[in-house]
């Protein structure tokens, strides 16, 4: 199940400033302290490729927990270097650059890693760290047999290979892509890394403010722009500690990706209104959504997971926001819920999903997620929409998002909706958002977010408005 959020960034290449092979690092790579790969001998000169043989058994290591597919990703990763407590935060970055990369192009790479010789993890991890750290700096590392194999597959020309083994996409899912146009596209743009997305907190700064002290300080080697559709975007390179930053610990800065952001402007949240953010998870959007209200009226941050939502609290206080509610909810029948029948000016309905949207972020969702999961999500979505339709107000607005861009999540579901409730009308997402996000170019009544059009995950959003009481 996917929460929306971007996971922890990652570092971006043009961050990435290597030391050279001759370079002698410590452990987590910091030059100057010359590393003992030997461990229990005296230091000394490292011997050639040593850091590069140790860097290698870690990212097969670490793999090997990852392919088990018990936790997403970057949970695995974090609980695999929890037990290595003296890796630094350069040897963690540089592994993880390896396994996501791994991940990305799984089909790919198992094609290529059925030629070799040795452990397949071990062949895997090869192809990652080469990625994650060049194929000249890995070489040193490499028995010969080894370097002459990953030359080899790195000279070969893709272009050749089936479509899903290019894309490394998993059967199923090569499948569904038929019905989305410029698909191909589509798989390629997600198989590459985010940059990584911060919002400012509308309540307490300007963004062009906070860009401006960005630019000119030591934040500026982070690259930071403002995002092309959200008013409040700043996109940066690089994977720094944002939470270390002033603007975040003073809750002018957040991070929330562009998409996230725009499906948020979609609700138009107003000053006094009552609103609820029915899938509230940790709070992404209701941040947002309490600042647009500029912390008035009422917003409930509804929930089923209590673990979910005790994380959103601290980050509604940094915010500065006064006007949030959160609540756990029961799936079915809750008391609270139905107290709010036909009371809300809007509702926000940020549906758990497959998560598919976020590949760039979560690539194992690719190899995690299967048809049957899908069916469960499907039945999810259209039984949370209908409970969260019924606590919207005549005239009020529901809006009805994923993080997804299979049409069985999306439109369709939406479609079943309106379907059966003719008292909901959908509104048109471009005429919503046309002044608050000029440049975006929508082709229907949906914001329909595409990595390879938009540069954001793929996010899907309806607005609906309920045109008269339901009988
Ligand atoms: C996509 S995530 C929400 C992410 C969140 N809106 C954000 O921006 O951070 C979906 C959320 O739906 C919640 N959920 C699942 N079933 C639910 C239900 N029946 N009612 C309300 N929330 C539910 C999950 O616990 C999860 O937190």
């Amino acid at each position: 199940m996917s929460d929306h959020q971007q996971s922890r960034p990652e570092r971006g290449r043009s961050d990435r400033k290597r030391p050279s092979s001759s370079t002698q690092r410590n452990e987590s790579g910091a030059r100057g302290r010359p590393y003992d790969a030997r461990r229990d001998k005296p230091s000394g000169p490292p011997e050639p490729g040593a850091i590069a043989q140790r860097r290698l058994e870690q990212v097969a290591s670490a793999l090997g927990e990852v392919l088990q597919w018990k936790h997403p990703a970057d949970l695995a990763l974090t609980r695999w270097a929890r037990t290595r407590p003296k890796m630094g935060s350069r040897d963690r970055a540089e592994i993880r650059e390896s396994v996501f990369d791994v991940l990305r192009h799984l089909r790919q790479y198992r094609n290529w890693a059925e030629s070799g010789v040795g452990p397949s993890t071990r062949r895997l991890a090869i192809l990652g760290l080469s990625t994650a750290i060049g194929q000249q700096e890995l070489s040193l590392g490499l028995a010969e047999d080894e370097r002459q194999w990953l030359s080899h597959i790195r000279s070969l020309n893709v272009e050749g290979l089936p479509v899903g083994v290019r894309l490394s996409l998993p059967e199923w899912l090569e499948e569904r892509l038929t019905q989305i146009p410029e698909s191909y596209k589509l798989m390629q743009a997600m198989n590459e890394q985010a940059l990584l997305d911060l919002r400012v907190n509308p309540m307490k700064a300007e963004r062009d403010t906070v860009l401006r002290q960005l630019q000119n300080g030591p934040m500026a080697r982070f690259k930071p722009v403002a995002m092309p559709f959200s008013p409040w975007g700043i996109r940066i390179e690089g994977r720094p500690s944002v939470a270390v930053w002033p603007q975040y610990e003073k809750g002018e800065l957040e991070i929330q990706e562009e998409g996230s952001q725009l499906l948020t402007a979609l609700l138009e949240p107003r000053r006094g209104e009552m609103v609820i953010d029915y899938c509230a998870g940790a709070g992404g959007k209701s941040l947002l959504l309490g600042a647009l209200m500029r912390s008035t009226g009422r917003l409930y941050a509804f929930d089923v997971s209590a673990s979910r939502l005790s994380k959103a609290k601290p980050r509604f206080a940094r915010a500065g926001l006064s006007n949030v509610v959160p609540v756990v909810i029961q799936e079915e029948g809750d008391q609270r819920v139905r107290r709010l029948h036909g009371k809300a000016h809007r509702v926000l309905v940020d549906a758990p999903c497959s998560g598919l949207g976020t590949l760039r972020r979560n690539p194992d969702l690719k190899w995690r997620q299967h048809p049957q999961a899908l069916e469960q999500y499907t039945k999810m979505q259209a039984d949370i929409l209908e409970q969260a339709a019924a606590c919207v107000a005549p005239g009020g607005r529901l809006v009805y998002a994923t993080c997804s861009f299979l049409p069985e999540e999306n439109e369709q579901q939406v479609q079943a909706f309106l379907d059966k409730h003719p008292e909901f009308r959908l509104l048109d997402a471009r005429e919503i958002l046309k002044d608050k996000c000029p440049a975006l170019a929508l082709e229907g009544p949906y914001l329909n977010l595409r990595t390879d059009r938009h540069q954001t995950d793929c996010f899907f959003g309806a607005a609906l408005e309920r045109i008269t009481e339901s009988a």
